[in-house]
């Protein structure tokens, strides 16, 4: 990993703070319910590995895996599934956990597609929201942190698959895609 590559945006503790607000907030939202929390791969796993730890409620977990930006920093305008989910949500509330929206075209599709198999509710719970650029209709419903139009790496978002692990939340220098 190259630090001279990337500009810290939220330090791990900033994370962790919003995190638990978040967990607060949902766990507060399902008082007496529970849930089904799915998250999308990869990019959303270290931040729902910590959400989870601070929603107050019964859960089970489950992932599916979708891709549209391949080693690009825009996406590409199509979705494939490529791993769906293990279980049915039929009568379920879903609460699908993502680490950022950006043209909510991800988003978007599966929202679409989950609302299809007759779940109890849908809910969006997303750390980093990117709003300037959407181009999709993608409404989440819990958000971390509103962000400007920067490329992010860190804390699961990956550029060509690298800096995943890095724990704080990152803007990745232009330089570095603008080849
Ligand atoms: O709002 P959008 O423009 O659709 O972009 C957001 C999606 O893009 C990234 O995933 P990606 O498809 O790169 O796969 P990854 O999660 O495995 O990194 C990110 O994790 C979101 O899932
Ligand atoms: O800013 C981003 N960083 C990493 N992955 C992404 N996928 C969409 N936007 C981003
Ligand atoms: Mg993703």
């Amino acid at each position: 990993m190259n630090l001279d590559e990337i500009t810290v945006l939220y330090t791990a503790e900033e994370i962790q703070e919003k995190v638990c607000e978040m967990g607060r907030a949902i766990s507060f939202d399902y008082e007496g319910e529970s849930l089904l929390v799915v998250g999308i791969l990869k990019g959303a796993f270290i931040f729902m590995a910590d959400l989870v730890r601070q929603i107050k409620l019964p859960l089970q977990l489950d992932f599916i895996d979708v891709s549209s930006y391949g080693n690009s920093t825009v996406s590409s305008g199509e979705v494939r599934i490529m791993k769906d989910l293990e279980y049915s949500i039929k009568g379920k509330n879903v609460l699908i956990v993502e680490d950022i929206v950006d043209s909510g075209l991800t988003l978007y599709y599966i929202t679409e597609i989950l609302k299809k198999r007759s779940p109890q509710s849908v809910r969006i719970a997303c750390l980093l929201d990117k709003p300037s650029r959407r181009k999709s209709p993608a409404y989440p419903d819990y958000v971390g942190f509103t962000i400007p139009d920067e490329f992010i790496v860190g804390y699961g978002l990956d550029y060509d698959e690298k800096y995943r692990e890095y724990p704080d939340i990152c803007i990745l220098k232009p330089s570095v895609y603008e080849k």
